[in-house]
Parts: C-alpha cells; structure tokens; sequence
C-alpha cells in the first residue's frame, strides 16, 4: 500500500516548501486540479525537478483529448496522470496508448460515475493502472464518503491497482486501510494540520502496516 499527497491549495513555491517537510514519509507527490489551474504544467515540472526520487501525479482529471494532454503532461514529467472514468472509452484508450510510450501510467478518477461496479468492470478492460473512488470537495461538503465504493471496486478489478480520495484524515484511515486499497490519497488531511510532518509520519506507519 502506497500513500499519496494531493496538494490543492497551494501554489509552486508553497508545494515545494509543504513536499520537502513530508517527503520522507510519502511515496507519490500529487500536483492537484486547481495547481494546474493556476501555475500550468509548470507547477508538475517544477517538482519533479526539485523531487527526482518521489513519482509525480499531475491530476488533469481529463475528459477528451486523452492522448495529447498525457503528452504534454508526461513531457512536464508527470508519472502518473488522471483521467476521468465519465469520459469515453475512446479517451482513456488514448491516455492509455500514450502513457505506454514513456512508461507512464493512468488513474481513472471515477468521481460521478454512477454505475461504479459495471464502469469499473469496462475501465479495468482498457488497461489502466490504477482505479480510483473519490468523493470531490462538493460531495465532501454533503457529508459523503467513498469508504462503501472502494469496497465496491475491489469486488469487480482484476487487473488495475485500486486507490481512494476525498477527506482521508488520520482518524478515518484505519477504516480505509481495511478495505485494502493499493493507494491512499491524502490532501487536507496532511496540509490543513499543525503538525504536517507527524501526522504524515503516522500516516505512513499505517500504510506500511497496512500492507
Ligand atoms: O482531487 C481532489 C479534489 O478534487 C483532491 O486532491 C482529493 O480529494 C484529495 O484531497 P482531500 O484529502 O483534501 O479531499
């Protein structure tokens, strides 16, 4: 089990000063939508530069175009970029074939599916590597989780790796870890505590404990 950092309100200089706190107890670094939004795929070049050893995910959450805007994304030095499981299979088809060219590799972010164990099923036929159940910041603000969804997906995928988002705090951790995720992603409950370093430090005990 893997524990990913998503960092979504911050920008470059603030990334890179939040990354070198935790960075030991992390294993992937995620460059979050609104980042992108604001700083470009600069903000994923930027730390990859000043990361070479941690894997990079430039979440793009792309919904057509899957082939050229992996591209780019990989050229910034992303090593795993997402794409949005509503899209069409034709999109995730063409991140897929283009990741495969330099080695990089796809998250499907099933945020508003709504078949999720039938879609799951189709999205892990594509050959992805990682599937993930995520309830965004708005579902969040509604009292949702994706605790329920991850056991869903584990049920059904065969071959990519499973992975969850959304509000992960330390407290609700152990109940994620149950479910046995491949990876967990973490943003607020990292970056919005006093203490990042200790909080990320227990985090990853857990995780390691976890598998
Ligand atoms: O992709 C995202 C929002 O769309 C976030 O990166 C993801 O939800 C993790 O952050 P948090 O733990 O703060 O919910």
């Amino acid at each position: 089990m893997e524990l990913q950092l998503a960092l979504d309100l911050v920008n470059i200089t603030e990334a890179k000063e939040l990354v070198k706190e935790v960075e030991a107890y992390i294993d992937i670094v995620e460059i979050g939508t609104p980042v992108v939004i604001n700083e470009g795929l600069h903000a994923v070049k930027a730390i990859k530069d000043a990361f070479p050893n941690l894997k990079v995910l430039a979440d793009l959450k792309i919904m057509d175009a899957g082939g050229y805007e992996v591209m780019k994304a990989s050229e910034a030095g992303a090593d795993i970029i997402t794409v949005l499981g509503v899209s069409d299979n034709s999109t995730i088809s063409g991140a897929v074939a283009e990741a495969r060219k330099s080695n990089k590799k796809i998250m499907v972010d099933m945020i508003n599916v709504q078949n999720l164990e039938q879609r799951a099923i189709e999205i892990d036929a594509l050959g992805v590597d990682y599937i993930c159940v995520h309830s965004g910041y708005d579902h969040q603000a509604a009292g949702r989780n994706s605790f329920e969804e991850l056991s869903a997906i584990k049920r059904v995928v065969k071959n990519a790796k499973t992975a969850i988002a959304g509000g992960i705090k330390l407290e609700t951790l152990p109940e994620v870890i149950k479910a046995n995720p491949d990876l967990v992603i973490v943003g607020g409950g990292i970056t919005g505590q006093a203490d990042k370093k200790k909080v990320a430090a227990e985090m990853q005990q857990l995780v390691k404990a976890g598998a």
